[in-house]
């Protein structure tokens, strides 16, 4: 069930959005990522999306959690969720028209600030949970005619770096049955 992946790549106080040429979330900031392959790893998946998006190399990566989505209660969708660290120095120069849409660096504050409009409706509410907790979360997101109307994190476990320990925490925390890793 979870088919995408995203990625937000930080540089000091920025985030490097894609404003999206196609749904979903067309015409809104969102983070770069998109779907799994058949039978590719969360991680590799990551590290391939962000070269094909971004072309960026030097980052660390760390795993955050998921993001799921319900839609009458029932979980729909998700992807897997990242942070790659890019040095505040890092020389990338935006804005940058790709394939997919513009990509830019954006303040943190700018993003975390419900009055924007124009940002995918489910990063406002996770973004600080995913830049300074060391936790991973389940950000679960519940739509009601196409309309977020709650966000929750649940914590999944302390810390997950490789795509083993991913499988173990979601099978601990009961995951494994909701949502298909
Ligand atoms: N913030 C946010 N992002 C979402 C939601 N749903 C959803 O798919 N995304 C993300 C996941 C991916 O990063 C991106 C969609 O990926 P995509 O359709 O562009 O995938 P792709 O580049 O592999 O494209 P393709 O295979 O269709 O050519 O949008 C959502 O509800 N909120």
């Amino acid at each position: 069930m979870i088919k995408y992946n995203i990625c937000f790549v930080r540089r000091g106080d920025e985030i490097l959005l894609l404003n999206r040429k196609c749904p979903p979330w067309m015409g809104c900031w969102n983070g770069v990522g998109g779907k799994l392959e058949t039978n590719e790893a969360p991680r590799a998946s990551m590290i391939r999306e962000l070269e094909e998006e971004t072309h960026i190399q030097e980052y660390s990566l760390s795993f955050k959690g998921v993001v799921t989505w319900s839609v009458n209660g029932g979980i729909t969708g998700g992807m897997y969720l990242y942070l790659a660290e890019v040095p505040e120095v890092y020389v990338y120069e935006t804005p940058v028209a790709t394939d997919e849409g513009i990509l830019d660096w954006k303040p943190v504050a700018w993003i975390i600030d419900k009055a924007n409009a124009g940002i995918a409706a489910n990063i406002p509410g996770s973004l600080e949970l995913i830049l300074h907790d060391p936790n991973c979360y389940d950000h679960r997101c519940t739509y009601e005619n196409g309309k977020l109307i709650e966000q929750t994190p649940l914590q999944i476990s302390s810390s997950i770096e490789t795509d083993e320990e991913l499988r173990k925490a979601f099978f601990i925390n009961n995951l494994g049955n909701e949502v298909t890793i």
